[in-house]
């Protein structure tokens, strides 16, 4: 068959190691593909959890959308299988794990560090909305780290681009609302404000709206109350990225591709991401 395209795997296909760890719904292990010798991280959630939060049909859509992407920033969903009980994601193995835990670890990134990853995230995101895919929610615990640092969009949040589903549900646009048709563009720029809170909180250990109170953050958010700390200390080129994409206007967010040409980006990112 096809590289592993459409091969049936079972568990006897697999070696499981050592537990990786607990999702929502199961837990994550190291496994080894026995005739490839392929090591994988090999995703156990059981059927009955799945049932019960009724995301059944979200986890098949989102498995159908991974296992399509192929990006060095996009963790690697190989195949799936299913038994009685459960079911099986077999994943790329990212040997350095979760970035939260590094962000702690450290504090906060040095701006090269953080550069670099926010450069990659913005390819990996450009390859997505070129293929009509949109992430709901870039955040340090979906990324995770690869064997030689780099980083990986792990979350099996992503959702197909509604513009497909607009396309078949009605046939025509014709009597859509200005803002179901507006989402198109409302989803890209999405993408770029996350990736803004995201580049402050490499930057300063914190996101830039966090306030004890939900309600509180809210405010900020809406106000986009941006302030920056002194400390530590960070180049006015970073804060004025962070400033062009935390914009409340969706249409004057700065577009991706334009990120990548940015000074504080050609300056402090590592070319090879
Ligand atoms: N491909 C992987 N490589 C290495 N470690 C992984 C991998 N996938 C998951 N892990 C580890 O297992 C933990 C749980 O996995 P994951 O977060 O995917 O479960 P989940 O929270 O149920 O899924 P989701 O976050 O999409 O809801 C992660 O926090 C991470 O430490
Ligand atoms: O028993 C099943 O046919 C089954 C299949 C799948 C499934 C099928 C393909 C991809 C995927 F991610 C999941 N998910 C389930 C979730 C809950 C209960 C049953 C199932
Ligand atoms: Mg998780």
């Amino acid at each position: 068959e096809a590289a592993g395209e459409k091969k049936r795997w079972t568990l006897n296909d697999f070696d499981i190691g050592k537990p990786l760890g607990r999702g929502k719904f199961g837990h994550v292990y190291v496994a080894r593909e026995k005739r490839s010798n392929h090591v994988v991280a090999l995703k156990v959630l059981f059927k009955s959890q799945l049932k019960q939060s009724q995301v059944e049909h979200q986890l098949r859509r989102e498995v159908e959308i991974q296992s399509h992407l192929r990006h060095p920033n996009i963790l690697r969903l190989y195949g799936y299988f299913y038994d009685q009980k459960r079911v099986y994601l077999i994943l790329e193995y990212a040997a350095k794990g979760e970035l939260y835990k590094e962000l702690q670890r450290c504090k906060y990134f040095s701006e090269r560090r953080a550069a670099t990853y926010v450069a990659s995230l913005a390819r990996a995101l450009i390859y997505c909305h070129g293929k009509h895919v949109i992430h709901r929610d870039i955040k340090p615990e979906n990324l995770l780290i690869g064997a030689q640092g780099e980083l990986k969009i792990a979350d099996f949040g992503w959702s197909v681009h509604t513009f497909s589903r607009r396309q078949t549900m009605c046939g025509t646009l014709d009597y859509l609302p200005p803002e179901m048709v507006e989402s198109t563009e409302h989803d890209a720029s999405v993408d770029i404000w996350s990736l803004g809170i995201l580049c402050y909180e490499f930057l300063y250990g914190v996101p830039p709206f966090e306030a004890k109170e939900h309600s509180d953050t809210y405010r900020r958010i809406l106000l986009v109350d941006l302030k920056f700390p002194s400390k530590p200390v960070v180049s006015s080129s970073a804060k004025d990225l962070i400033s062009q994409m935390l914009v409340r206007e969706t249409s004057k967010r700065m577009p991706l591709h334009k990120l990548l040409e940015h000074p504080w980006i050609i300056q402090n990112a590592d070319p090879s991401g």
